[in-house]
């Protein structure tokens, strides 16, 4: 039987230990024995090595010790049946293997397989059965060095489950992880596949449930749920041909200091492209006259003290506060102004860092930090959020009472009950004012009457969609100002 082999991933993902605790349960419940579970898992592997290298001449399955090394034993034995030039490399002594991975073996060796005890360079495709679920704390220096060494060969790579090095559940990529082309993830999705770091290491990600996944999702809680533009654009609220301005909402942006209009313009712009019907900027009284050219659809009011901005407030549906902020002692000024704002604000750029150093308590708070923000908001340092996303962004929506965005690649967005994960858009976001960007659509969409958690989730996808289709179109490197017009066309 060929098993189901798909991108189109599962809404929801679960940690490493609930797969263990829970897919043996689910396997006897379908009547589905382990054994033929790990089977089928290698057809899988083999059918996507296939799809992709049908004609490569020599295939290396790298085999650790626990079960993730028997799947790759039944790659293996698969291989062998279609006549290729294949070998495993035992990282482990036969010895040290133990249950269904010794059966693999031995039914591989039966087959007339072949196990070696070092990498063979000459392979045209690696298959990495390493580590799979079963990996847990600092990688040891035998893996490390394997993992190392296949990683320099260049060649490409098919993980098991996942790269080895990765820890399923948190995200955390170990000193050494392998740099797959594509992974094959089984029976449930693991949620350290999907954001961060791991994005690099994961290639392409393709999901095969064995005939268990509906079931696994039935019988247990996912930790997490994947969100993509498709799911969510019939979310959007419709746009009728009779309806005015005053009716799709008004946003204030509040930010623009002195060395910096470019920001809050660009929040301001999305936003409007985002389909505001009114959007005011208050900002630096130098950058008044900048911030309008060319886009005479703002409002744009010179600030300098607090109180200007109190009436300001009161007219808007949506503020953002952040964009060109800075932390002058005008920003300061005008940030003094947020502090009882009761409707749906937006804190971004250095308002984060403003409120890192004086924590705030609004109503409807919305923060949308990088790993550099929230490592200031939670007071932690940066590499201590990569090492689980999951739980950070959880952390700042309670702590902050607050929607949080965790931006970055495979973006999160948690409130005080859920996690979600951004799975639209696959191209780097690493330009210079794609974040302020981001605020402007959240505030776009939630003036034109989105509930606030729902919104955060579409912006991302929207602006992560749009920045894939410039891709698509040659465009890397466009200025972020030439992503406007795709994002209008999708919210349109
Ligand atoms: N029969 C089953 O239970 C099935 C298992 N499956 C596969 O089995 C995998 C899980 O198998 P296991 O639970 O045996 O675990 P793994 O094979 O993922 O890992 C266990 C091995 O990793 C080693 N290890 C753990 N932490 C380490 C570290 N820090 N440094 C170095 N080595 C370390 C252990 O010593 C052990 O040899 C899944 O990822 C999947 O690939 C699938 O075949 C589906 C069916
Ligand atoms: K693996």
């Amino acid at each position: 039987m060929t098993p189901e082999l798909t991108t189109n991933l599962p809404q929801f993902a679960y940690s490493a230990q609930q797969v263990k605790d829970n897919e043996a349960i689910v396997a006897s419940q379908q009547n589905v024995v382990m054994y033929a579970l790990m089977q089928q898992a290698a057809a899988s592997v083999f059918q996507l090595l296939m799809l992709k290298y049908g004609n490569c001449d020599k295939v290396q399955v790298i085999a650790g010790g626990g079960n993730n090394g028997g799947d790759g034993y039944w790659v293996a034995n698969y291989a062998l049946q279609h006549e290729l030039d294949v070998s495993v490399f035992s990282v482990k002594d036969v010895n040290q293997l133990a249950g269904d991975a010794k059966r693999a073996y031995f039914d591989y060796i039966n087959q007339g397989g072949e196990v070696v005890d070092s990498l063979d360079t000459s392979a045209d495709v690696y298959i990495d059965a390493l580590l799979g679920i079963g990996f847990c704390g600092e990688l040891s220096s035998e893996y490390l060095d394997v993992i190392n060494h296949i990683n320099q060969q260049n060649k490409p790579i098919i993980a098991v489950d996942l790269p080895s090095g990765l820890n399923a559940t948190t995200g955390e990529v170990a000193k050494a992880c392998i740099n797959a082309n594509y992974t094959v993830s089984f029976i449930a999705l693991k949620q350290g596949l999907l954001s961060g770091n791991a994005k690099q290491h994961v290639g392409n990600l393709y999901f095969a449930g064995l005939g268990l996944a509906d079931a696994f999702i039935e019988h247990v809680e996912p930790l997490s749920q994947l969100v993509n533009y498709d799911a969510l654009k019939a979310s959007l609220p419709v746009r009728h041909i009779n309806s005015y301005k005053q009716q799709l909402g008004h946003v204030l942006l509040i930010g623009g200091d002195k060395p910096m209009p470019g920001a809050i313009r660009i929040a301001a712009e999305s936003c409007l492209r985002a389909g505001a019907g009114l959007v005011s900027v208050a900002t630096h009284p130098e950058n008044r006259a900048i911030v309008v050219q060319g886009r005479y659809e703002l409002m744009v009011h010179a600030v300098e003290h607090a109180t200007e901005l109190e009436p300001l407030i009161e007219k808007a549906d949506v503020c953002v506060i952040g964009p060109g902020l800075g932390l002058s002692n005008w920003s300061k000024t005008v940030w003094q102004a947020i502090e009882k704002v009761n409707k749906p604000i937006i804190i971004d750029a250095d308002g984060l860092n403003l409120l890192a150093q004086k924590p705030i308590n609004l109503a409807h708070m919305i923060i949308t930090p990088h790993c550099g923000e929230a490592s200031r908001l939670l007071g932690i340092p940066s590499s201590e959020i990569e090492l689980n996303r999951f739980d950070s962004v959880s952390k700042l929506a309670k702590q902050y009472n607050a929607i949080a965005l965790l931006k970055g690649a495979g973006s999160l967005v948690a409130n005080s009950h859920h996690t979600v994960i951004n799975t639209s858009g696959s191209v780097s976001m690493a330009s210079a004012g794609m974040g302020d960007c981001l605020s402007g659509i959240i505030a776009g969409l939630i003036a034109q009457g989105m509930p606030n958690f729902e919104a955060v989730q579409l912006a991302v996808n929207i602006h992560g969609r749009a920045a894939e289709i410039a891709e698509q179109q040659g465009k890397r490197g466009m200025l972020v100002s030439d992503l406007y017009p795709l994002i209008r066309k999708l919210v349109d």
